[in-house]
Formats: structure tokens, C-alpha cells, sequence
């Protein structure tokens, strides 16, 4: 548990944040720190994270998360929803949902850490504007076609398999926000063909430095903008098995 250092950690994540651009409220860093430390704590039993200090899980995964409020600032007033597929322990969907007003979805298909999720959003208090659902990507799409206004995903596939996720799930103009390290020419190209099969367009593609050199992060934003080409969601696994950049070039 974190005592002492509690308050050296707030000014660290306000800080932080406020590099991106991204103003934070003592209650909203409590609730970011004490996500961290029920991770970290929980992390002891069930794998969730290869991270176990405060200090890196501040840069790795708070500001991190920030980065996409930081790439779309309209999050923070929206009161439309926000699906975050891949979850895992909660990022970024987790601290978006703090500081944000947005109705957060967050699905991962292990049952496991979903209902770890559970467990910390009840914690938190967040239950009143959160969802946390086991499901794949793909079939949860059937159920929720077209009902979010943003998608994200952090450390789940390839950006083409992201791509191809996100779109049925997004309405008209709805944005998919995904957060990538170094991509190779080939990430870009493969995203660049499925996006404009899938009706996507890229919008923006921002650049961040993770503060103590915790790394470099890309954050490309795409707009649905027409019908896909395809019918999506595919049957489970084929927007990596059979990508549809190779089907449909
Ligand atoms: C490396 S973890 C990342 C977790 C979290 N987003 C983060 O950045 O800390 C990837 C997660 O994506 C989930 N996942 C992978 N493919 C998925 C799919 N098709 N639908 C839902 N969840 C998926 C896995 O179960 C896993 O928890």
C-alpha cells in the first residue's frame, strides 16, 4: 500500500500530465494512483502487468493512458462512449474513464482479469459510468454494432488487426485511437491498405516522449468515414489469421 509517498506521487502524475497538455484534479490522481496500486497488489497473484514499482507504473501506465486524452482533448467533455478492446488490467481504459467524461466499455476476452477489472472499478466507484465485459473483440461487434463514438487500444495487435476490431463499432465519424511504439514500414503500410477497405480514415498521428525516457509512443487517430468494403466483424481470429490487407489488395 502507498502511505508516505502519497503525496510526492500526486504532484508527480499532476505534473506529469500537465506536460501532454492534460490538466488532472487531486481526486482524479488519488483515483489514477490507487487504480495503480490495486494492479500492482492484485498483480502479486494474477499476472496482469510485468510492472510492479509505482515509480514505472506513473510513466508506463498513468501517463501513458493520458496520451489519449493528450491526442484528443474532446474526450475529456464528451459524454458519448468509448470502447477499450484489450484491457487487461484496465489501460488505458481505466484512466481515461477518470479523467474524462466519457462512458467507458472495457472488454478483454480473459475471463480472469475481467473480473479482476470488475473488482477495481467497484472499488474505485466508477460503476455508474463503466462497463467491464468479457468478450472478444470480434463478437461483442455483433452486439454493439455502430455505438461508439471512440475506440481505443493499447499493447493488443498489430494496428491493421486494430483497425479491422474498431470499426463496426464505431458510428459515423466515431474515432479510433491507438497508441503504438517504434511500427515498422510494414505496420504502417498493412494499417494504411485495411484502413481505406474498412471505410477509416487517419486523421492525426502525434509523436510523445514517455517522461524519464520510459519511451517513445506514436498516437494515430482514424475517422470512420464511409461504409467498409467488407462486412465486419469477421468470424473470430481472421483479422489476424487472413488480414484483410493481403485478401483485398
Ligand atoms: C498485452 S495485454 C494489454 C492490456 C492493456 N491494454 C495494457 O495496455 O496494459 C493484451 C490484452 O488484449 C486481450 N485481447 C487480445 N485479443 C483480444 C480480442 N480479440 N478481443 C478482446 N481482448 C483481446 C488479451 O486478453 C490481453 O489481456
Amino acid at each position: 500500500m502507498i502511505h508516505d509517498s502519497e503525496e510526492k506521487y500526486f504532484n508527480d502524475i499532476k505534473q506529469k500530465a500537465q506536460l501532454y497538455g492534460v490538466t488532472i484534479s487531486d481526486s482524479e490522481a488519488r483515483d489514477l494512483l490507487r487504480h495503480l496500486d490495486l494492479v500492482i497488489e492484485a498483480n502479486k497473484s494474477v499476472n496482469l502487468t510485468r510492472i510492479t514499482s509505482v515509480r514505472d507504473g506513473i510513466n508506463l501506465h498513468i501517463v501513458d493512458s493520458l496520451l489519449y486524452i493528450a491526442a484528443d482533448l474532446s474526450m475529456r467533455e464528451s459524454h458519448g462512449r468509448l470502447l477499450d478492446i484489450g484491457t487487461g488490467a484496465g489501460y488505458p481504459g481505466i484512466p481515461i474513464d477518470i479523467c474524462s467524461s466519457v462512458n467507458v466499455t472495457m472488454i478483454d476476452s480473459v475471463g480472469k482479469k475481467v473480473r479482476i477489472l470488475q473488482s477495481f472499478v467497484d472499488e474505485l466507484g466508477l460503476d455508474s459510468k463503466s462497463e467491464c465485459i468479457k468478450s472478444r473483440a470480434e463478437e461483442l461487434a455483433l452486439k454493439q454494432f455502430s455505438s461508439f463514438e471512440y475506440v481505443t487500444a493499447r499493447a493488443v495487435a498489430q494496428l491493421s488487426t486494430l483497425i479491422e476490431y474498431a470499426t463496426p463499432f464505431l458510428v459515423k465519424n466515431g474515432k479510433a485511437i491507438f497508441s503504438k511504439g517504434r511500427m515498422s514500414d510494414d505496420e504502417i503500410e498493412h494499417a494504411q491498405i485495411t484502413a481505406k477497405i474498412c471505410g477509416m480514415k487517419l486523421v492525426s498521428r502525434e509523436t510523445f516522449e514517455l517522461p524519464e525516457e520510459s519511451g517513445h509512443r506514436e498516437l494515430l487517430t482514424y475517422v470512420r468515414e464511409r461504409d467498409s468494403k467488407v462486412n465486419l466483424p469477421r468470424r473470430n481470429g481472421l483479422a489476424k489469421s487472413e488480414p484483410l490487407y493481403l485478401k483485398h489488395h
